[in-house]
């Protein structure tokens, strides 16, 4: 599993028990900040600092590192939004010995750490206030948003007011959505999340890196996983997913497609099936451990039947693309439970509508509601299962946003689901392999170069 990730309420109640545990809130302040004074000093050294306090407890912090910072030699500047309004931060402010500037007289300073707003900001920030932070962070060489960027919200990852770009993002305790959703995510350029004694616990996770088996001493390809594509008019779409899934893992895969075109690797089994009577009889072989339909299928009449036949076979199911648009138009109600779904935003709303909430929120409840795991894709990539485990990939190469990494990505989820039986587990496995390729794949390639990248991603795991 990776890190947790806890929402604004989650992290209140995490705070709530380490104080009923015996640990005082000013406590958690001062380990917060001492922390945080800990990485700006290590990187920064001496260098000349301005620290933006707000008015509750993430000002409260911003007092504590100003107060350490400066014990440490760093010449520091404290300029604060108005009065602090709670205990913690008014003591912590207490113990700043130091001058308080107001915050739209502040001058610039080589290091700016903004400790303006955490998880407690309900509404944007005031024009002014947002223009002082956006000047003070772009006059600086180095910059530090302590807990969040202000301006971002907590759980949704939605700029409120205008946030400027900072360098390094210091999470206090845990990780929170911001830090992983966009465009918050992108509002920083390192993350570091740091320890502050709260255990924190939440169904969220932000995506790890997988554990891979190698195959078994008596493994046989049907043991490791027959997988069968079917596709439709567009072949290069399916023959992408066929070839990636190929590439994952799994045992076997077979194309099932309209016409023998003889196209792909030799490794990669064609069947030719003109007639839905023809995909229905391919469907029938108990082996199969996985089918992925969407990658190329096509959205006419005999896809669709097509599709029918896909659902009707009992199998593990990947869907994807044409597949997610024919049941969105044909109604999802007939999702099939435990199915892996991989939409991307228009497939997500034209399948599910608009949904409240964060993308967490949606995909989790897109899940609860069809049964199946969710892959809702994009720069952030939540994968969501009906029982409210997810699991948050973010801070991946921009570059993915090319033709064809979508069939990678499917293929990928079919292979790992014959492999693991698991749709949750597959679908996080297939991200994680996913972007790793991208990683390896460096900048400008193309879908085709990521299944070449796949087995060496694959290998890092093992
Ligand atoms: N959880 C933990 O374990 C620990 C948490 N810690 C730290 O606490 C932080 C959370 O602190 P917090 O709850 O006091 O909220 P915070 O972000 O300081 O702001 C709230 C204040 O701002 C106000 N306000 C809101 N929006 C506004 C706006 N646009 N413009 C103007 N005002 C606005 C709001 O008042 P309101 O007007 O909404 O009534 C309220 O006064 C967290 O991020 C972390 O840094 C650590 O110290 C230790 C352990
Ligand atoms: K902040």
């Amino acid at each position: 599993m990776g890190a947790p990730v806890l929402t604004a309420a989650a992290m209140r109640a995490a705070e709530q028990a380490a104080i009923a545990s015996g640990v005082p809130e000013y406590d958690l302040m001062e380990r917060a900040g001492a922390t945080a004074a800990e990485i700006v000093w290590r990187a920064g050294g001496s260098r000349d600092t301005l620290v933006l306090c707000g008015p509750g407890n993430n000002g409260g912090d911003g007092f504590v590192i100003a107060r350490i910072l400066r014990a440490k030699g760093v010449p520091v500047r404290v300029a604060a939004l108005g009065e602090s309004g709670t205990a913690s931060s008014l003591r912590a402010r207490a113990r700043w010995d130091g001058p308080v500037e107001a915050l739209h007289q502040a001058k610039p300073a080589a290091q700016l750490v903004d400790a303006l707003f955490g998880t407690g900001l309900t509404r944007g920030l005031a024009d002014a206030v947002a223009a002082s932070l956006e000047r003070l962070v772009g006059r600086a060489n180095h910059s530090y948003a302590v807990d969040l960027p202000s301006g971002v919200e907590t759980d949704s990852g939605r700029l409120l007011s205008p946030v400027p770009r900072f360098g390094v993002c210091i999470a206090l305790g845990a990780l929170k959505p911001a830090h992983l959703l966009y465009p918050a995510a992108d509002r920083f350029e390192r993350l570091v999340s740091v320890d502050i004694g709260i255990a924190p616990s939440s169904p969220l996770h932000s995506l790890a890196p997988p554990h891979l088996d190698a195959p078994a001493s008596d493994a046989h390809k049907y043991s490791r996983g027959l997988v069968a594509v079917i596709g439709g008019g567009m072949a290069g779409a399916g023959l992408l997913a066929s070839r990636a899934a190929a590439r994952s893992g799994a045992g076997a895969v077979r194309r099932i497609v309209p016409d023998a075109d003889g196209r792909g690797p030799d490794a990669i089994i064609t069947s030719a099936a003109m007639k839905v009577a023809d995909v229905a009889k391919a469907l029938e072989d108990k082996r199969l451990s996985a089918v992925l339909a969407g990658p190329g299928l096509g959205r006419d009449d005999g896809a669709w039947e097509r599709l029918e036949a896909v659902l009707e076979s009992e199998h593990r199911l990947v869907l994807d693309a044409d597949a997610l648009t024919l049941l969105a138009d044909k109604g999802p109600d007939q999702l099939p439970a435990g199915a892996i779904l991989t939409p991307h935003e228009g497939e997500f709303a034209r399948l599910f509508g608009d949904v409240p909430g964060s993308k967490i929120d949606k995909a989790l409840a897109a899940a609860q509601r069809s049964r199946c795991v969710l892959v809702y894709k994009g720069a952030d990539t939540v994968i969501a299962a009906p029982d409210g485990k997810a699991a948050v990939a973010s801070r991946g190469s921009f570059w993915l946003s090319t033709a064809g990494t979508g069939d990678v990505l499917a293929g990928l989820a079919a292979g790992r689901f014959a492999v693991t039986g698991d749709p949750f587990r597959a679908a996080c496995e297939a991200v994680w392999l996913h972007g790793e390729a991208a990683r390896q794949a460096g900048a400008a390639f193309i879908a085709d170069d990521l299944i070449e990248r796949l087995p060496a991603a694959i290998a890092r795991r093992l």
